[in-house]
């Protein structure tokens, strides 16, 4: 793992042309082309999910202010955040508008007009959108910004609690289909009630644990109960012609997927990209002299045609610089696999291949079976970044029985899972004894003593405690 994650995050995005936060607004930040590439991977995946049983649309930025404030708890979640626009041009705006800090307020009304019947149910609707948040704690690319350039939201509403109690079941597969396909692990915790999405009846949270041990809230799904649906007026008519308001859920995700990929599997050569992501998965470097130029080159065409053939996003890395300066560049920008040409390797019918994750040389025929030779090296690369990751991750929760224990564990870069009764008073007790958060109930950890870390009372759960982004 990296020495200074956080020094080495802020640099590989500028190294490796993934974002340029020297934009003039605090918090927002340019996609450059190869961060776009990735970004683009990304949505690509997460559209591929949802929409399995989703439909895509897409709404307006700005939300007009009477309909942010009309739902009490969730304004009172949002009010220190949210951007607004005054004006069109000189003619000062009849009603501020907001820009949209999350989509509930400009979806529901909506929903509202929408839904009258049953038989609109379920209604599975999500957007890929840019958010803003006016976050005052420290902003930092990808991780906590003020623009949340990618971000997936899901609103769903139902007829019944149990259809949204399976639906909030589907976004954890959904979401966990996403992280395992870029081997990103996480916890799975519900929320404490004093941390949940403003609204919600309660929140399920995804948290990754980054290289410096500090977790990152990278995907969340709240059951929204009927809250939303008293506010907005969502009803419909049952079967038996009754008048029910909808149950509704909400799912996010953002930048911090990709954020999350790029910390994790990262090292100090620069980027290690899961092939799904990845701009490119192999990377062809031939080896260039006068004599047999021509030849090497043409080979190193064919083979790309013959992987693109296969499916495969290559390269070939021509420029007319040592060879060098090219295995440098392609080892910060994490292309899952280098193929080396040169005249020697033609004459003999091999290149030497290498994956990003081991840096092991591997000699390959170049007549046999050379592309599922490298389909079976991405795909090795991809086991073992998902396995090493999940090493670390385990490394990383450690179980304390007191709370002086927690403190020590959490400096020393663990998350740490405490037997709770469950109680708020005991858990923001945890909060203010440790200066750290509860990221709340894990149920894979069945509690070692009984008893709750604070008031001794019988535990109900084991929760975790880290420190986040
Ligand atoms: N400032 C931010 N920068 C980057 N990502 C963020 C930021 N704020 C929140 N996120 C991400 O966005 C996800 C969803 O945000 S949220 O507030 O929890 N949930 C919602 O807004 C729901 N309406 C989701 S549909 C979070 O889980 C987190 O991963």
């Amino acid at each position: 793992m990296v020495e200074n994650f956080s020094e080495w995050f802020h640099d590989i995005l500028e190294e490796a042309n993934i974002t340029d936060s020297r934009y003039p607004i605090k918090g927002m930040a340019v996609w450059m082309p190869y961060g776009f590439q990735i970004r683009k991977y990304t949505t690509n995946l997460i559209k591929e999910v949802y929409d399995r049983d989703h439909e895509e649309v897409l709404f307006p930025l700005l939300v007009p202010e009477t309909e942010l404030a009309k739902e009490g708890l969730h304004v009172k979640g949002f009010e220190d955040e949210v951007y607004w626009v005054t004006h069109g041009g000189k003619t000062q705006l009849n009603e501020k508008l907001a820009l949209r800090p999350t989509s509930e307020t400009s979806i529901y009304p909506m929903y509202s007009l929408w839904i009258r019947s049953h038989i609109d149910l379920p209604l599975k609707y999500y957007q890929i959108v840019n958010t803003f948040r006016y976050e005052t704690k420290h902003t930092r690319p990808l991780i906590r910004v003020r623009e949340i350039t990618t971000f997936k939201e899901a609103h769903t509403a139902h007829a019944s609690k149990e259809e949204a109690d399976i639906q909030v079941q589907e976004h954890i597969e959904n979401y966990k289909e996403i992280f395992d396909t870029l081997g990103i692990p996480y916890t799975l915790t519900k929320r404490p009630e004093w941390d949940k999405f403003p609204g919600a009846d309660y929140t399920m949270a995804f948290d990754a644990i980054m290289p410096d041990g500090k977790t990152l809230q990278i995907g969340t799904i709240h059951n929204l109960g009927q809250t939303f649906a008293k506010t907005f007026d969502i009803t419909f008519e049952d079967k038996d012609g009754e008048h029910k308001l909808v149950y509704q859920t909400c799912a996010g995700l953002s930048d911090r997927v990709i954020a999350s990929a790029i910390g994790i599997h990262g090292d100090e050569k620069g980027l290690r990209l899961p092939p799904e992501i990845s701009p490119k998965q192999i990377t062809i470097i031939p080896i260039l002299f006068k004599k047999g130029k021509e030849e090497v080159l043409a080979k190193c065409e064919e083979l790309k045609k013959e992987f693109e053939s296969a499916g495969l996003r290559v390269n070939i890395d021509d420029r007319d610089i040592r060879p060098g300066k090219k295995f440098y560049d392609w080892e910060l920008k994490g292309t899952p696999i280098k193929l080396e040409l040169g005249p020697r390797d033609l004459e003999n019918n091999k290149t030497i291949a290498m994956r990003r994750d081991k840096l092991e040389k591997i000699e390959l025929d170049l007549n046999e079976n050379l592309v599922g030779n490298v389909i079976s090296l991405i795909d090795e690369l991809n086991e073992n970044l998902a396995e090493s990751a999940k090493e670390f991750h385990k490394d990383h929760i450690k179980f304390a029985s007191d709370i002086d224990e927690v403190k020590e564990l959490i400096e020393a870069g663990n998350v740490v899972a405490v037997n709770w009764c469950g109680d708020t008073a005991c858990g923001q007790k945890i909060e203010e004894i440790t200066g750290y958060s509860v990221l709340g109930i894990y149920e894979e950890l069945e509690g070692k003593s009984k008893k709750c870390i604070i008031s001794d009372e019988d535990a109900k759960y084991v929760a975790l405690i880290a420190k986040t982004y």
